[in-house]
């Protein structure tokens, strides 16, 4: 029987909410090897979870594998328990380090996010007016999206993602580009998902940003996971040979 790999109650007094996505015994295979392997581990609601690990350690596939976007080759992925299906693909969303633009202005890109879910009228235009302040955009709204600064098309890829009110949001290096103001600006959005009850899913190289956002870190490694605990732990303590060199700054690559 798998036992589930998550923080126990190291820290906290409060018993641990059911998980709202699992992944059991998960491996993935691409050109002929195995980059992900018996991944066993619960994200719960409400929780910022911080995903890290060396260069090629299988963060990136991780979140693609408790997103749907790919399929395990063993093992499943479940969402409140049951297996991940479209409905509950849409009530996630994933913004990645480079964002994904629309050949659309500002404003068309939030109402196409919300059109293709079946949000429009009232209730789309108040969704919109909210991401443009959320992200801070409400004076660039008529610009073609494409010409946005990089700092500034995450703001809005995040607020997009955040209009259309998803239980989770995954993030893939959404800062790994930005300077230091754009990235606060960044973890201010993610802040302002987490105090609106969105669990939070978000792979960074950055310890500090783990330690400013995280309540859990999974740290991976060899496509395996090392260690999971509450954030300050395994930043401050970490009890992985694996965790322990990379936050010594001596593992480099995934080896
Ligand atoms: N479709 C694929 N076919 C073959 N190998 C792949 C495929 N996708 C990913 N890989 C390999 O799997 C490993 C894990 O990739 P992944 O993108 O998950 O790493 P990561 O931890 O996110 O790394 P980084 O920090 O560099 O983004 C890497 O060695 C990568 O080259």
């Amino acid at each position: 029987m798998l036992e589930l790999v998550q923080p126990r109650a190291e820290t906290e007094d409060m018993p641990l909410p059911e998980p709202v996505l699992t992944a059991r015994g998960v491996s993935y295979d691409a050109g002929g090897r195995r980059l992900v392997s018996g991944v066993t581990a619960g994200i719960r609601p409400g929780r910022r979870t911080l995903v890290m690990g060396a260069n090629g350690a299988g963060k990136s596939l991780f979140l693609r594998l408790l997103h749907g976007l790919i399929q395990p080759t063993e093992g499943e992925v479940l969402w409140h328990g049951r297996p991940l299906d479209r409905n509950a693909r849409r009530a996630q969303a994933m913004v990645f380090q480079r964002p994904v633009m629309l050949r659309r202005s500002v404003l068309g890109n939030l109402r196409f996010a919300l059109g293709v879910r079946g949000i429009r009228g009232s209730e789309r235009a108040h969704r919109v007016a909210e991401a443009l302040e959320r992200a801070r955009l409400t004076d660039l709204a008529n610009r073609p999206a494409r010409v946005l600064s990089g700092g500034e098309q995450q703001r809005l890829a995040i607020a997009r993602a955040l209009s259309t009110a998803p239980e989770v949001l995954f993030l893939d290096e959404p800062t790994a580009s930005l300077d230091p103001a754009s990235t606060h600006a960044v973890e201010e959005l993610v802040n302002a998902a987490h105090a609106a009850g969105v669990a939070i899913v978000m792979i960074t190289h950055d310890a500090g940003q783990a330690r400013r956002l995280g309540d859990d870190v999974i740290f991976m490694h060899n496509g395996r996971i090392a260690e999971y605990g509450p954030a300050g732990r395994v930043l401050d303590m970490p009890r992985s040979a694996a965790a322990k060199a990379w936050l010594d700054g001596r593992l480099c690559l995934s080896d």
